[in-house]
């Protein structure tokens, strides 16, 4: 059996990635997006949600994009009303992978189209439709091209998760594809970890 002496395992800090590319993240297109960590809901709510049931069904439908190894995520919840946000254009996700709940109310239209990958987004020429139902959730690589129909009547409210893999993404930005340059950021960051610079303690050594 090993021993790891006290203090050896390093201290990780979260981080973001300074390189952004203007159709990446879809945060910030929107008029209507509640962040759910700003009410306080991570660690009651969805902290739980992805490590008790999203982590292993993740792990078993998506081992290769980091499926195995979600230790983040960004959730939010967005609207869809007439006068307000009614689409959304095509892009992906800041995210391994994505849950996308419908949580109501009544409506038509706002249907989820998908194409390829964002390496290969010549796929997008025939999207495929998925339309949402109320109380189910739609699982997809964040990498995958997606965007939403316009909504035709009613309102539309969704849960949408950003699952994120530090093991995945310290290697690979999904969004810049280069190695990332990180800075230092609060919370869960952008998924992103990087290990805290060790600190001597130069009086206690003399
Ligand atoms: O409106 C939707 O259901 C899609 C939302 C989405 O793709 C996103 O927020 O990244
Ligand atoms: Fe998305």
């Amino acid at each position: 059996m090993w021993l790891w002496p006290q203090g050896f395992w390093p201290r990780l800090s979260t981080a973001r990635c300074r390189v952004q590319t203007s159709r990446a993240s879809s945060s910030g297109w929107r008029q209507c997006q509640v962040l759910l960590h700003e009410l306080g809901l991570d660690e009651p709510l969805v902290t739980p949600l992805r490590e008790r049931f999203l982590q292993p069904l993740m792990a078993l439908l998506y081992p290769d994009c980091g499926g195995g190894w979600l230790d983040s995520h960004r959730a939010f919840v967005v609207k869809y009303a007439p006068g307000q946000d009614r689409e959304l254009g095509c892009h992906y996700d800041n995210a391994e992978l994505t849950i996308n709940v419908a949580l109501g109310k009544a409506f038509t239209g706002g249907a989820l189209y998908f194409g390829g990958l964002f390496q290969a987004p010549s796929a997008l020429a025939k999207p495929l439709e998925v339309e949402h139902v109320v109380g189910q959730g739609i699982l997809h690589r964040g990498g995958q091209l997606h965007g939403a129909r316009p909504l035709v009547t009613g309102e539309r409210w969704n849960l949408v998760v950003w699952l994120r893999a530090s093991a995945v993404r310290n290697r690979l930005c999904p969004m810049c594809c280069r190695k990332p340059d990180l800075v230092d950021d609060e919370g869960f960051g952008d998924g992103f970890t990087r290990e805290e610079p060790t600190t001597v303690d130069l009086c206690a050594l003399t």
